[in-house]
């Protein structure tokens, strides 16, 4: 929380809550000083006696709008420039790669970030106000009157802390159930939609539309009962705030105040209500984002992406060593016992059956998934895998998020290897096209084309590529694949593939089976003397087949 907070600039923050707080202040004494001119006013004095409490009636009202005007101006602006801040941060983490580059992480990043706004404008911009009106509201009833205090800080600390706690717990409760109904519901009606025609064949359509009514009754239900959550606290605050007013008044009737103190006293107590009525929101609001809260101040405090185990220098190459990896709940190992060594320099292409384990190899190697066992050794901490994800921004933004500083050239360079020019120069808006999810869409072909380039343009140690033609047509594989391993030529490269026509490309071939590493060497050699390798890949192409 505190890193969050960091990122507001301290004085821009202060300042909106200097303004808040001023605007609270102004309302209750705007309602103090109403109170006080009609009470006495019904006492008949000399007009001149009402005269400056009438021109501070008028002043306490337009200085609320216009406190109320600057905090919500200085409040957004520092949220806004929070999350724009924040935004930053995320940016230069996944170019550095502490977050992981899939589509989903990323979306619930940018909506944790998002939800910064929220925290500082609905949960503690409110909470300050409610807290430095409150406590100033109490201290003046105890210089004005004692007495009238004490159901003051009784109620206010009921409407204030109490009651927002106990909602916020039940509204986190209900939310959790509420949210699971919902995905309960959300798999029902897939199952209705991919199974409708089984479920007309044998007559269970009816049947399962009902199931669909019954989950649709019961989301609907917990809805109603968090709704009920909110209605009941919301209620309780008023009836807190109602009885308080009254008790203040009867504390002041009973201490012997004259009625013009007991009706300030009174409706002033009612109004410093007003300023903690916002925090049974607050503070289902704060519960709510406390796990993206937390998430956002995790990924504040990495300073890096953990470099993989046993790093070692950018000359070595890559080793290991007994590797296994197992998923939760598999029946076999996707690894077992895997030990290979890739020299410096060389570029290796893995190859197997599907669900043979290369994607696991690949993963483990960047680090993305933990071996049960073995040892890995790879170059220092920049091995990096062919990312998925193509964000909603230009083409160059996109190529320039592997390395900021590349010029013209080296953009045009690696757009080019990869086929990408042609097609950037086709676009629209040329380099300058919005891509990405809600962008000028890219055919598979092109994405893939432009993953490609950016992963050349970032250059890393160990490159690792996760079948890097996929949605390219057999000519374009070839030709790309080929452009790729020769921009890398004495780099590590590391690329699972399933062309076959493309092996004699590689320096190596690693062939997996079933989380076994049963054939490796270099393709020609492989062909020559291994009988599984032929048969494995016979079914590949006339490559392999034919040796
Ligand atoms: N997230 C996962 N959870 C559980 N099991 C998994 C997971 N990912 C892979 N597996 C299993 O691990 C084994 C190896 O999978 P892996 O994806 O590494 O194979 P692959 O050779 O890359 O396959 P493909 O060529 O089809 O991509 C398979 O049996 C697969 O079912």
């Amino acid at each position: 929380m505190i890193e969050i907070l960091r990122t507001a600039r301290t004085w821009r923050l202060l300042f909106a809550a200097l303004a808040g707080i001023a605007a609270e202040v102004c309302a209750v004494a705007l309602t103090a000083t109403a109170a006080w001119l009609i009470t006495r006013a019904a006492e008949q004095p000399p007009l001149a006696a009402l005269g400056s409490a009438v021109v501070a009636v008028r002043a306490f009202a337009i200085f609320r709008g216009g406190f109320r005007y600057v905090e919500r101006l200085a409040g957004h602006d520092v949220a806004l420039r929070a999350v724009a801040r924040l935004r930053s941060r995320v940016y230069q983490a996944v170019v550095r790669g502490a977050v992981r580059r899939d589509g989903d992480a990323l979306t619930s990043m940018v909506a944790d970030v998002d939800g910064v706004q929220d925290l500082l404008l609905r949960v503690l911009l409110p909470a300050v106000s409610a807290a430095a009106v409150g406590g100033g509201s109490v201290v003046v009833f105890l210089v004005l009157l004692p007495e009238a205090a004490v159901p003051l800080v009784a109620g206010l600390l009921l409407a204030g802390m109490v009651i927002p706690v106990c909602a916020a717990l039940a509204l986190r409760r209900a939310g959790a159930k509420v949210a699971r109904a919902r995905a309960a519901l959300a798999e029902h009606a897939l199952d209705l939609v991919d199974g409708a025609r089984e479920l007309a064949a044998f007559g269970a359509t009816a049947r399962a539309g009902a199931e669909a009514d019954r989950r649709l009754a019961r989301v609907s239900a917990l809805e109603r009962r968090a709704a009920a959550v909110t209605t009941t606290a919301t209620a309780a605050c008023l009836i807190v705030q109602g009885g308080s007013a009254v008790l203040v008044a009867l504390a002041a009737l009973r201490s012997g105040a004259d009625e013009v103190l007991v009706a300030v006293l009174a409706l002033t107590a009612l109004a410093a209500f007003e300023t903690v009525g916002p925090l049974v929101e607050a503070a289902h609001r704060f519960v709510e984002l406390l796990p993206s809260t937390r998430r956002v101040a995790a990924l504040l405090r990495t300073p890096a992406a953990s470099p993989p185990r046993g790093a070692a220098p950018p000359t070595a190459g890559v080793t290991v060593t007994d590797l296994w990896a197992r998923y939760p709940d598999a029946a076999r190992p996707a690894l077992a016992g895997v030990s290979l060594h890739v020299e410096p320099g060389r570029s290796t292409a893995v190859v197997g059956a599907s669900g043979a384990g290369k994607s696991t190899l690949l993963d483990v190697l960047a680090g993305q998934v933990e071996p049960a066992a073995g040892v890995v050794t790879t170059p220092e901490s920049r091995s990096m895998t062919q990312d998925a994800h193509v964000f909603h921004t230009t083409v160059r933004a996109n190529l320039l998020l592997a390395r900021p500083d590349a010029d013209e050239e080296a953009l045009r360079t690696a757009a080019a290897r990869t086929g990408l020019l042609p097609v950037i120069e086709a676009l629209p808006q040329g380099w300058d096209t919005v891509v990405g999810e809600g962008g000028h869409g890219l055919s598979g072909g092109q994405r893939q084309r432009l993953l490609l380039a950016r992963a050349l343009l970032a250059d890393p140690p160990l490159l690792l590529l996760d079948e890097p033609t996929e949605g390219l047509d057999g000519a374009a594989a070839d030709t790309v694949l080929a452009a790729v391993l020769a921009a890398r030529t004495g780099r590590l490269t590391i690329v699972v593939t399933h062309r076959a026509e493309c092996l004699d490309m590689f320096d190596a071939v690693a062939v997996l089976d079933e989380g076994l590493l049963v054939a490796h060497g270099p393709h020609e050699e492989l062909v020559g003397r291994d009988a599984a390798y032929r048969e494995v890949f016979a079914a590949f192409g006339p490559a392999v087949a034919t040796g």
